[in-house]
């Protein structure tokens, strides 16, 4: 069985690309490269262009006509970018999207496995959320993909295909045999910056104390990358019991149920490390939230889907992955 993943060059795609391989499914990927990364498509079957492009996705299709599940992690995913450049943002990620399950649809292709986001939760006081919980995006980005999951469920309830999406939480770390990683040199997020002050010395940032959280910091689910990569696989071999005819379109969350305060984030580090860092409280970064964590077991339900590695895990990973980052990509 063949699966193409669209973004298959990028942090997540590339990772779900690892696990496919290792339960003996063949990704094909496809990947603008805007943000992937030719090295991780190295000895894997790749298309170089857009999920736009109708007439590369014909190809693909008739190149690969035991593709029936499409793993959709194709966006452009920076906040502050977002903020910038709503027009970008709204093109790469919906408009583009829209092309794409067009060529999908007429090419007979009706399982959409799609890569959403927990940033489309109203998330402002640290409550913990299920998929019924109120959404309330708070940047271009996380509206881009709130957009996309009801055009995706409006499609589907028409009959033209089924539609998975999958809430991501945080995700951190790498894939355990490091054969890809988050392709940043510089990442904004938070274990990205902690491995950064560890590295150069310096003080880490807490960007906000005055949270109705336990301690005043933001709170976020951390799940393993590797854990995530297994939910798609998990979606990709239930799809056909998941969604029906009549459930043509469904979320699920995948986080790991436990919220973890920026404080707590930083004594996990330090359980990692061995030279404890030290941190400096700082103002909130703009439009920053409290935050949340999963509460559904939707997961384990539908998808027999519970994370398996820990937070110091996933530090770990990232810290692995570093040395093997700078030498497998040279920017
Ligand atoms: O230097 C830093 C960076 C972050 N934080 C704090 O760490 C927590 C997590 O911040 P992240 O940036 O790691 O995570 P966010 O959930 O805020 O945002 C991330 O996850 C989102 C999806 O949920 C989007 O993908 C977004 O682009 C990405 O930055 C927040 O409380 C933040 O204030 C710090 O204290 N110091």
């Amino acid at each position: 069985m063949s699966v193409l993943i669209a973004g298959g060059a990028g942090y997540i795609g590339s990772t779900v690309a690892s696990a496919c391989l290792d339960r003996g499914i063949t990704p094909v990927l496809l990947d603008n490269l805007a943000r992937g990364r030719a090295e991780f498509t190295e000895g894997r079957i790749f298309y170089e262009g857009d999920i736009s492009d109708g007439a590369l996705i014909d190809r693909i299709l008739s190149e690969h006509p035991d593709i029936s599940t499409v793993v959709h992690c194709a966006a452009l995913i920076v906040v502050p970018e977002s903020v910038a450049d709503p027009i970008g943002y709204y093109e790469a990620n919906v408009s583009k999207s829209l092309d794409f399950v067009r060529h999908l649809h007429r090419n007979g292709v009706g399982r959409l496995i799609f890569s959403s986001s927990a940033s489309i939760y109203q998330a402002e006081d640290g409550s913990p959320v299920t998929e019924d919980s109120p959404l309330a995006p708070q940047s271009p980005y996380a509206r881009t993909k709130a957009v996309c999951e009801e055009m995706f469920a409006d499609i589907a309830a028409a009959g033209k295909m089924r539609v998975l999406s999958l809430r991501y939480f945080n995700p951190v770390g790498s894939d355990p045999l490091l054969r890809t990683g988050l392709q940043l040199k510089r990442p904004s997020h938070a274990l990205g910056k902690l491995i950064q002050a560890h590295q150069e010395g310096t003080p880490f940032p807490v960007t906000g104390v005055n949270y109705p959280t336990r301690d005043g910091t933001g709170i976020r689910d951390y799940v393993h990358v590797s854990d995530l990569a297994a939910a798609h696989i998990a979606a990709i071999d239930g799809f056909d019991s998941i969604l029906t005819e009549s459930k043509p379109s469904i979320a699920i969350n995948l986080g790991t149920g436990s919220g973890t305060t920026v404080r707590e984030l930083c004594a996990a580090f330090n359980r990692v490390v061995s030279t404890p860092l030290a941190t400096v409280d700082t103002d909130p970064r703009p439009g920053d939230v409290a935050g949340g964590y999963t509460l559904s077991d939707r997961a384990a339900t539908l998808l027999g889907w519970t994370p398996k590695l820990s937070l110091e895990e996933g530090i770990r990973s990232a810290l692995d992955w570093i040395p093997v980052r700078d030498e497998m990509l040279k920017d």
